[in-house]
């Protein structure tokens, strides 16, 4: 049996399910895509190849066996798009949330099964129909659980808005030992540099106590303090909104030294390798194109 185990963003990671861009499908119509980026894309003419984005997992594959860190890959699913692993579950403390994820995506999911196989049946829960979530919205981070969420009563225009209310409160019931802190995320469907499309589209904690965030993902400025208060100022690499576009606070922590970046990401590279960082830096510009990257690419199961 596997023991799940994340408490947080960056602790040492032992075990990952990595998604694949193998078989993901011809490029979809412009009524098929759920995110303004991906559409963006379709209609320019430039949706990112299957054997670029290939290219660009295998150099993301490469980066965890160098560090050791176990790998599952989901079962390929024929013209399914799976690279975004991270949406279709998560994992909080020894426990997997199926999450109830946008039906266009629900397909993903049972391709999981040999991690699933793995894992104790009453570790594996799924939250009730009316709640919506998705692990991109999810950030265990010690005390805290942190999620993005969008509970406007325009709810339902969205389809960049995955996790809502229900969401929020059915976490704080699971965890009430946690402080459950939401962040209501700005959306779009038709603009991706006023989108951000989870949580971690616009924020994510580096190291033990650094983080990275973008003001205009968040529609309450003080939500948006209350992030740069709990980290401090000085700790906080603030980007704009092109860099969010680029998809910059999408990096992934290997452990607290030691983070996997875009090679073209110079202006928060620097900054993190003069923090004492190592950086591993890979081409996911491809990938990008589809309003997702490394963490984005990545479902947590161990952390040490
Ligand atoms: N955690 C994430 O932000 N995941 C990216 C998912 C991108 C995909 N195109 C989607 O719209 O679901």
């Amino acid at each position: 049996m596997m023991q799940l185990n994340i408490v947080d963003e960056t602790s040492p990671l032992k075990a990952v399910i990595l998604g694949t861009a193998k078989s993901c499908g011809p490029v979809p119509s412009p009524d098929e895509a759920y995110d303004p980026k991906s559409l963006e894309h379709i209609l320019a003419g430039t949706y990112p190849k299957e054997a670029d984005m290939e290219k660009e997992m295998d150099a993301f594959a490469k980066v965890f066996q160098k560090y050791g860190v176990e790998v599952y890959r989901p079962e390929i699913l024929q013209n399914c798009n799976q690279i975004f692993a991270r949406d279709i579950a998560f994992v909080i403390e020894d426990k997997l949330f199926h999450a109830n994820i946008l039906p266009d995506r629900e397909r993903e999911f049972v391709a999981i099964h040999e991690v699933l196989d793995k894992i104790d049946p009453n570790k594996v829960i799924r939250p009730p129909e009316e709640v919506h979530i998705e692990g991109g919205d999810v950030m265990p981070w010690n005390d805290y659980i942190f999620i993005g969420t969008y509970t406007g009563p325009d709810y339902p225009d969205y389809i960049t808005a995955r996790t809502n209310r229900e969401a929020v409160e059915y976490i704080r019931r699971m965890f009430p030992y946690k402080t459950v802190k939401s962040f209501e995320l700005r959306k779009s469907n038709t603009d991706p540099k006023e989108n951000a499309l989870h949580l971690d589209c616009c924020f994510q904690p580096v190291g033990k106590d650094k983080a990275i965030l973008h003001r205009n993902g968040f529609l309450l400025e003080e939500e948006y303090q209350w992030l740069v208060d709990h980290f401090g100022k000085d700790n906080v690499f603030e980007i704009n909104k092109d860099e969010m576009y680029q998809m910059f606070s999408n990096v992934f922590s290997i452990s607290p030294e030691v983070v996997v970046s875009e090679k073209g990401f110079t202006r928060l590279n620097n900054w993190l390798r003069e923090q004492g960082f190592t950086v591993e830096e890979i081409p996911y510009a491809e990938i990008a194109k589809q309003e997702g990257l490394l963490r984005c690419s990545t479902m947590p199961l161990i952390r040490e």
